[in-house]
């Protein structure tokens, strides 16, 4: 992997396709981009070429067929569910990979906006002149994506997937996107209430599961793209190709390599389970930061897995969750993984969610491709302050 010094350029004026979702969130999106990114684009002379999404798969078909190399970035005004579903149009294109490497940049209108928060932080992730900088002057991060295969169907993934108490939060509020992200607190306290088992088996193919590894490379990582990435902006230019923090392949889309059991590295967790949350991308919401030690490109997966116990350890991780806590709890299992399968137990007895959009409860497989996806990025990293602790001394 290349890392590039921050001396290299970036475009004075881009060009972009935007979407916006006049229906995302609390439904302000059209109001929001004509009074206050319109602006700020046109000050900075870049070109525009806008789609308000009409209907749910505008934003897929549209993407689906995209022009290539003919914009510098497709930004969604939107929420999460409009960048996965962008994000599917991009892999559906006849050069998928090539597709793919077209910046995505979200400016934050909907109810949950993971991906604006991982870009920006917890104080400027829902602003959307900071996530419109981001887009007129950040440079190119690569991310890594997944594929979610379900019934023979394949989907790419690029925020998270849910089971359990974790899905409910998410897709059993969705009748109340009215409150925004107030929303996942309501779906927590009567989910906590309710304490429902989450009835799956689930393997993985593990990479990782030293807590205090995990932490310390997250550390290091952000510290060191900080001293790059936070540095002033190269001079612009409107010569030349943009730049990358990092160079990574583009050719095809990649192989499924791990669609037979090779039982090599994989690991069942055997006990009840109360969720499963797996995703890359430390916050999930302002109030949760559930994978604080999340790399954009590490090519693999963060799971969390909370055994089914008592309500306690649950109530107990929510003190310090925007703060990634949750993750020391030594209740909570926390894994790096290639891989993942879900087969549930009982059929049609809950909910999975995808990125925020629901899929059917049934069996289904993950696995991760490495710098796929792209997205750009002021720093260089996600924003997301996670200090490692010193391991227990044995005595
Ligand atoms: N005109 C439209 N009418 C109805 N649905 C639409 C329209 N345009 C887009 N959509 C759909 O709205 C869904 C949700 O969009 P979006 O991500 O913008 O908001 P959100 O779900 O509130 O935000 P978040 O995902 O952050 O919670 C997407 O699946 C998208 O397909």
């Amino acid at each position: 992997m290349l890392l590039i010094p921050h001396s290299i350029g970036v475009k004075r004026s881009r060009s972009f396709l935007v979407f916006v979702n006049p229906f995302g969130g609390t439904k302000q999106g059209a109001a929001i981009f004509t009074n206050k990114v319109y602006p700020l684009f046109k000050a900075s002379g870049c070109e525009l070429e806008v789609i308000h999404t009409t209907r749910q798969g505008h934003g897929l078909e549209v993407a689906k067929t995209l022009r290539l190399d003919h914009y510098d970035a497709i930004v969604t005004v939107s929420g999460d569910g409009l960048i996965h579903e962008v994000l599917n149009g991009l892999a559906q294109h006849a050069e998928a990979a090539h597709a793919l490497a077209t910046p995505v940049v979200p400016i934050p209108t909907g109810s949950g906006n993971g991906l604006s928060l991982n870009l920006l932080g917890i104080e400027e992730g829902f602003d959307v002149a900071a996530a419109a900088l981001g887009a007129i002057k950040g440079r190119h991060m690569k991310v890594d994506l997944f594929s979610f295969v379900q019934g023979g169907q394949r989907s790419i993934s690029f925020m998270s997937q849910s089971l359990g108490l974790m899905a409910d939060v998410d897709i059993g509020t969705d009748h109340l996107r009215w409150m925004g992200d107030t929303r996942f607190m309501v779906g927590l306290i009567k989910g906590i209430a309710q304490y429902k088992r989450c009835p799956v088996k689930l393997s993985y193919k593990l990479a990782e599961q030293d807590k205090h590894k995990m932490a310390e490379a997250v550390h290091s990582r952000t510290k060191e793209l900080a001293k790059l990435g936070r540095t002033p902006l190269a001079s612009p230019s409107n010569s030349g190709s943009e730049v990358s923090f990092h160079d990574g392949p583009t050719a095809g889309l990649p192989p499924l390599q791990y669609l037979k059991e090779d039982e090599d590295g994989w690991v069942t967790f055997d006990e009840p389970i109360l969720y499963v949350y797996a995703g890359k991308g430390p916050y999930v919401g302002r109030d949760f930061m559930a994978f604080p030690v999340s790399l954009p490109d590490d090519g693999l997966i963060d799971i969390c897995v909370m055994p089914a116990g008592s309500r306690l350890d649950i109530i107990g991780g929510l003190d310090g969750a925007e703060k990634g806590a949750a993750f020391w709890n030594q209740k909570l299992l926390y894994v790096k993984a290639y891989a993942y399968r879900i087969q549930p137990t009982k059929k049609q007895q809950g909910y999975l969610s995808v990125d925020g959009e629901q899929f059917p409860f049934e069996d289904f497989q993950v696995e991760v491709h490495r710098g796929l996806g792209t997205t750009l990025s002021m720093y260089g990293h996600y924003v997301a302050p996670f200090e490692p602790r010193a391991r227990p001394t044995n005595k």
